[in-house]
C-alpha cells in the first residue's frame, strides 16, 4: 500500500483522506491540535468538521510532523492558504525526498501574490514536475457522504498527473488529469470571490437572475485574468472553473457563499470571523485577486466590490448597485 501525508484535519483534508483511503492508500492524517488526532483515532470521527461521518480505518491522524512525513512519496496540503508559508516552512524538513506535494487550497497569498504552487516552489526544492492541484466541484461533506463527483488533477508533468490520478481514483471520486496548474488554481481561488457576492445578493433577498447574471459574470471576469496570465481558457470551462464556480455558488454549504449571505444580511466581517472557525478563503484573496489584476492591468468589477464590502467600505446594496451602474459595454470585451 502508498503512503500519503495529509496536513490539515479541517473540513476537505479530513474529506479527502476518505477519497484517498477508497482509493486504496494507507493515510496519515496531520491535525494541528493533538486532541483532535487522538479524538479521530479513538472515534474514527472528526467531530468538529465532519460530524457524523466515519472515518476508514486506512486513515490514522497524527500531531507528530516526523510521523506523518514518514515513508509518504506524496504529500497533501490543505490547510487555510494565507498561513502555507509558515506551516511547510516547518515541515519542509522532514518531506521525503522527491515526493509529490498537492495543494488542495484555494487562494492566493496577501502580499506576495502567489499562489499556492508557487509557495510551495519557494519553501521546498521541488520542480513544476514535483507539484500537483487538485481543484473542482468538490464541497467537503458531498465528498464525505461519497456523493458522486469529479476533479481536476493539474500538474506541469503529464505523468505525474497521471500518477495522482491512480491514487485518488476511487469509486465515488472521478479525477481528470490537466498541465494547466495556473488556470485550475485561480479558477478555485476566484470562484471563492464570485461565491461572495453571489451570496451577498442572496443574503439581500434577490432571486435566481441576479445570482446566475453575478455567477456568469464571475466567470467572464476570471477567465479573463486567468487568460492574461497564461492559463488555457478550456480549464475555466472545465470542473475547476465553471463547475466549482456553480457548485460554490449555488450551495447552502459553501463557506464564501455563506459568508456573503451574512454580509448581505448586514453583518459586519469582524462578527462573522468571531461567528464561525472555518475559513472562508474569498474573504482574504478578494485582496490579493485584485492586486493581481491591477498587477496584470486586467478590468476586475467583483472583486474589486467585494473586496470593498469585506472591508466595510462599501455595503451589499451598494455593491449590487454599482455593478448595474457601471459603463456599459459588449458582452466579449
Ligand atoms: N471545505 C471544502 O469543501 C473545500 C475546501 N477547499 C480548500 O481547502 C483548504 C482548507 O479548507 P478547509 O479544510 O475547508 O478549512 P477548514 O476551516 O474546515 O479547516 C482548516 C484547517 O486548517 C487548520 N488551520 C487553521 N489555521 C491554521 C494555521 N495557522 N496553521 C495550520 N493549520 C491551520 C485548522 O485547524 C483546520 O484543520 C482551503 O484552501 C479551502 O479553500 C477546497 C475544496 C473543498
Ligand atoms: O471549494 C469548495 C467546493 O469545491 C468549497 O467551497 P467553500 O470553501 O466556499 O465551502
Amino acid at each position: 500500500m502508498s503512503k500519503v501525508a495529509v496536513f490539515g484535519a479541517g473540513s476537505w483534508g479530513t474529506a479527502f483522506s476518505i477519497v484517498l483511503a477508497d482509493a486504496g492508500n494507507d493515510v496519515t492524517l496531520w491535525a494541528r491540535r493533538e486532541e483532535v488526532a487522538q479524538t479521530v483515532n479513538a472515534q474514527r470521527e472528526n467531530s468538529e468538521y465532519l460530524p457524523g461521518i466515519e472515518l476508514p480505518p486506512a486513515v490514522q491522524a497524527t500531531h507528530d510532523v516526523e510521523k506523518a512525513m514518514h515513508g509518504a512519496d506524496v504529500v497533501v496540503l490543505a490547510t487555510p492558504s494565507q498561513s502555507l508559508r509558515a506551516n511547510l516552512t516547518e515541515w519542509a524538513p522532514y518531506v521525503e525526498p522527491g515526493a509529490v506535494f498537492v495543494s488542495l487550497m484555494k487562494g492566493v497569498e496577501l502580499g506576495t501574490l502567489e499562489r499556492m504552487s508557487q509557495v510551495i516552489a519557494e519553501i521546498t526544492d521541488a520542480g513544476p514536475e514535483r507539484i500537483a492541484v487538485i481543484s473542482g466541484p468538490n464541497l467537503a461533506k458531498e465528498i464525505a457522504r461519497r456523493e458522486p463527483a469529479a476533479s481536476v488533477v493539474a500538474c506541469a508533468d503529464e505523468d505525474v498527473a497521471k500518477m495522482l490520478q491512480a491514487r485518488v481514483h476511487s469509486p465515488a471520486f472521478r479525477p481528470y488529469t490537466s498541465v494547466d496548474v495556473l488556470g485550475c488554481e485561480l479558477g478555485g481561488a476566484y470562484k471563492n470571490v464570485v461565491a461572495l457576492s453571489v451570496g451577498m445578493a442572496v443574503g439581500l433577498g434577490f432571486g435566481d437572475n441576479t445570482t446566475a447574471s453575478v455567477i456568469t459574470r464571475g466567470l467572464a471576469e476570471t477567465a479573463r485574468l486567468a487568460m492574461a496570465l497564461g492559463a488555457n481558457p478550456l480549464t475555466l470551462m472545465g470542473l475547476a472553473g465553471l463547475g466549482d464556480l456553480v457548485a460554490t455558488c449555488s450551495s447552502p454549504l459553501s463557506r464564501n457563499r455563506t459568508f456573503g449571505e451574512k454580509l448581505g444580511q448586514g453583518m459586519t466581517t469582524a462578527d462573522i470571523y468571531a461567528s464561525t472557525r472555518q475559513v472562508a478563503e474569498g474573504a482574504k484573496s478578494c485582496s490579493s485577486l485584485l492586486a493581481l489584476a491591477q498587477r496584470t492591468g486586467v478590468d476586475a468589477p467583483i472583486a474589486h466590490h467585494v473586496d470593498a464590502v469585506v472591508d466595510g467600505r462599501m455595503t451589499a446594496t451598494e455593491m449590487m448597485d454599482a455593478f448595474i451602474a457601471r459603463d456599459t459595454k459588449a458582452e466579449t470585451d
